[in-house]
């Protein structure tokens, strides 16, 4: 009889591991509040990566996101299949399933995909499928397929999370707009934040959100998308504030269509990995009220993935 094979993978050079030892946030997140943009990785010798896949990561188990979860002092998750897994969603549908209702969870599906795995997917805890546009990460698949995943969802009530860059967008913009179902835009669309906040690029993105009220945003992501800092390390309390004024204007002009997560375990980041309990102390400098940080933390997320709780 054979064994299963143990899998060992290595690292992608230069990968950066999730930051052990968050602080605690000195911003208290409202009772019920949702990380609404997380993943898992593997581990890998139970939930392999994909042969297809662009990195490979450290492990980031469901036990880790949940430790990180209480330790924060968020409710819920909203796990979205990273793509190092490809369209294996075993790991994420695990953690979703594990975690007693109190997580919900974004697919990856190719094209063809039957009835019965979405509705598989859906009894474990899926709301969404992932269609991911940034050419580091995937073999971007051609549109018709996608449109024929986007019609299959439809029934379900689910969403389609869309991950792009901006200098993408205006080739992108009339299929996105032609989608049958919800669009949630991943990390406010990858803007470049060098670039003026009222300039060309911007205004595009705001305009893709302006043409439906069914198009919600993700205001993540500021570790990504900063160029000159201050990192989130160190207990700095004013982190990454050339990103505040782009995602600052997303709530103010989406209040009731944003969501916030931590992005947490971080896939390839370059520069350095962000301490998470200062991530969440960014969150005052994007939604600076009460009411706007309630929606963006609890009733957007509650409204999406726990519609029946509403
Ligand atoms: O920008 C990224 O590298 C990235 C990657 C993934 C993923 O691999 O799924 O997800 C994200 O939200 C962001």
């Amino acid at each position: 009889m054979s064994t299963p094979q143990k899998t060992e993978f290595e690292k992608t050079p230069g990968w950066l591991d999730w930051y052990a030892g968050p602080s605690i946030p000195r911003f208290r997140l409202p009772a019920g509040a949702v990380d609404a943009h997380c993943h898992v990785f593997g581990p890998g010798e139970e939930f392999p990566f994909a042969p297809e896949r662009k990195y490979t990561p450290c492990d980031a188990s469901k036990e880790q996101l949940y430790a990180l979860r209480d330790h924060l002092g968020f409710a819920r998750n909203v796990i979205v299949q990273a793509t190092c897994h490809g369209a294996d969603n075993s790991a994420m549908v695990d953690a979703v399933q594990s975690s007693g209702g109190k997580a919900r969870g974004v697919a990856t599906v190719r094209p063809g995909v039957s009835e019965d795995e979405l509705q598989r997917l859906h009894d474990a805890g899926v709301r969404g499928v992932r269609f991911n546009f940034v050419k580091r990460l995937v073999d971007v698949l051609p549109m018709d397929g996608l449109r024929q995943v986007a019609d299959q969802i439809g029934p379900l009530g689910w969403h389609i999370v869309i991950y792009f860059e901006s200098q993408e967008l205006p080739g992108l913009a009339d299929f996105f707009l032609g989608l049958p179902v919800p669009l949630v835009v991943d990390h406010m669309g990858r803007p470049d934040v060098t670039k003026d906040v009222d300039g060309p690029e911007f205004t595009g993105f705001l305009d893709l959100m302006r043409a439906r009220d069914d198009i919600w945003c993700k205001v993540t992501c500021p570790e990504r998308l900063t160029t000159t800092g201050p990192r989130a390390l160190g207990g700095e309390q004013a982190a990454y504030r050339d990103v505040v004024p782009f995602a600052k204007r997303v709530v103010e002009e989406f209040p009731d269509r944003v969501l916030w997560g931590t992005d947490w375990p971080h896939p390839n980041l370059k520069d350095h990995m962000p301490d998470d309990g200062l991530l969440v102390d960014w969150i005052p400098s994007i939604a600076t009220a009460e009411e706007s940080q309630r929606k963006l933390l609890v009733d957007n997320p509650m409204r999406l993935y726990w519609p029946e709780e509403g």
